[in-house]
């Protein structure tokens, strides 16, 4: 489907409406249903709007963008570099704020009762390599792992799984003395740990080698087989996403396309994804407006040599999201107080100038930021004490 809001959705079955729903409006009836099916997606999102920069001089990353990511799928999200991909996601698991539009995660609103954001239900790889140096890699997994409320012996048979599958060297060495694509593996073993119902991995795959990077791919598969697993992957390697059930092609702050990749090539008589991306990018290219072309993104696709932007990253601390820092972050969580969007730091107060309702729960509330549970406090003696220790001096 192109240029359009993805219809990926299953009909809503037949139930006896609501006396309420019986007493509306008929269009009200739709209203609801629509709802129904986005809350039923893993990731639903509807005219998403998101810039940077001041008003005068707006930086427009995503720009009307709707995305549907059935569950139990493999999502490929592509675009050139700087086109607002890890923009997306960060909107997505919570970390930014769309200017507009709406988002449901696991039929909630990131840091919303129920939506599973933050909290266990999902992991996050992102761009960045954020994890404490000087914790081993062992002392990383057992710090999410008992963030995540998993248990010891259950965190130790996962690391013994993570340290094979991802061909990682031995658990005592420290995430500081690792190379860059160990400490990326090490990040991803850390999104994989608590085995969530959604997964969010922003390049998983750069500088992995092949034979690694095919088993990367068929876990993936493996895992989403059942239905009850879904991820949604971006990478750099356009051809690796032919093993995504959908595909997004996204130019210009928005999704050209979202198909899965059969249907793209023949759509369109390619005989690669690349070609496909390119031809669609044309078309966008003849047919933009003025705004569109105010959109910082529009970079080739030809070349392809997706950089990255050398913007410091927010990283969420213990929140259970992203859980991986280098530092000490207040990066701030996001809730939904009745149709507004606040901002929260992790230690629940609204930042300065803004109001709100402290409280940010979820149904399996366990991991969310607001409770401390024990494995959470057991999580931050250990960091506390680690990073204490291995700085002296
Ligand atoms: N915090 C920020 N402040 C201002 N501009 C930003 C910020 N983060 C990203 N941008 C800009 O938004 C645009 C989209 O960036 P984003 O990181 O979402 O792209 P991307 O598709 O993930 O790129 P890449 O593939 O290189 O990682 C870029 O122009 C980038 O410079």
């Amino acid at each position: 489907m192109l240029l359009t809001e993805a219809n990926a959705t299953p009909d809503r079955p037949e139930t006896t409406p609501s006396p309420d729903v019986l007493a509306s409006p008929r269009n009200l009836q739709s209203q609801q249903s629509s709802l129904w099916t986005r809350r039923q997606q893993a990731v639903c999102v509807r005219h998403a709007f998101k810039q940077y920069g001041s008003k005068r001089n707006p930086n427009h990353v995503l720009s009307n963008l709707n995305m549907t990511v059935a569950k139990g799928t493999i999502y490929g999200l592509l675009g050139a570099s700087g086109c607002g991909k890890t923009t997306l996601l960060s909107c997505i698991v919570g970390r930014r704020r769309l200017n507009t539009g709406e988002i449901y995660v696991l039929g909630g609103r990131p840091g919303t009762k129920g939506s599973g954001v933050p909290g266990r239900r999902v992991g996050y790889m992102p761009q960045e390599i954020a994890l404490y140096g000087e914790f081993s890699i062992r002392e990383t997994m057992m710090y999410f792992g008992w963030i995540f409320g998993m248990g010891t012996s259950e965190i130790n048979d996962r690391l013994q799984f993570l340290l094979n599958f991802l061909d990682l060297p031995s658990e005592n060495r420290l995430v500081k003395n690792l190379s860059g694509g160990q400490q990326r593996r090490v990040s991803f073993a850390v999104a994989l740990m608590h085995d969530p119902e959604l997964l969010i991995l922003d390049e998983p795959t750069v500088g992995v080698d092949p034979l690694l990077r095919q088993s990367i791919w068929n876990h993936l598969v493996q895992i989403t087989k059942d239905g009850n697993k879904t991820v949604i992957i971006t990478t750099h390697y356009i051809e690796e996403a032919r093993q995504a059930h959908t595909i997004g092609l996204m130019r210009s702050g928005k999704l050209l396309a979202e198909e899965s990749p059969q249907v793209l090539l023949s759509m369109y008589g390619c005989q690669s994804l690349e070609e496909v991306f390119l031809k669609l990018s044309r078309k966008q290219g003849s047919n933009c407006n003025v705004t569109e072309l105010n959109i910082s993104n529009n970079v080739s696709l030809a070349s392809l040599h997706w950089g990255r932007k050398d913007e410091p990253v927010y990283v969420t601390d213990e929140s259970g999201v992203v859980g991986l820092n280098f530092h000490q972050s207040k990066e701030v969580l996001i809730t939904d107080s009745s149709n507004g969007l606040n901002h929260y730091e992790m230690n629940g107060r609204a930042p300065k100038g803004e109001k709100g309702d402290t409280s940010v729960d979820c149904d399996d509330c366990s991991d969310c930021c607001q409770l401390t549970t024990v494995g959470k406090m057991r999580a931050l003696l250990q960091k506390n004490v680690l990073r204490m220790w291995r700085n002296v001096g």
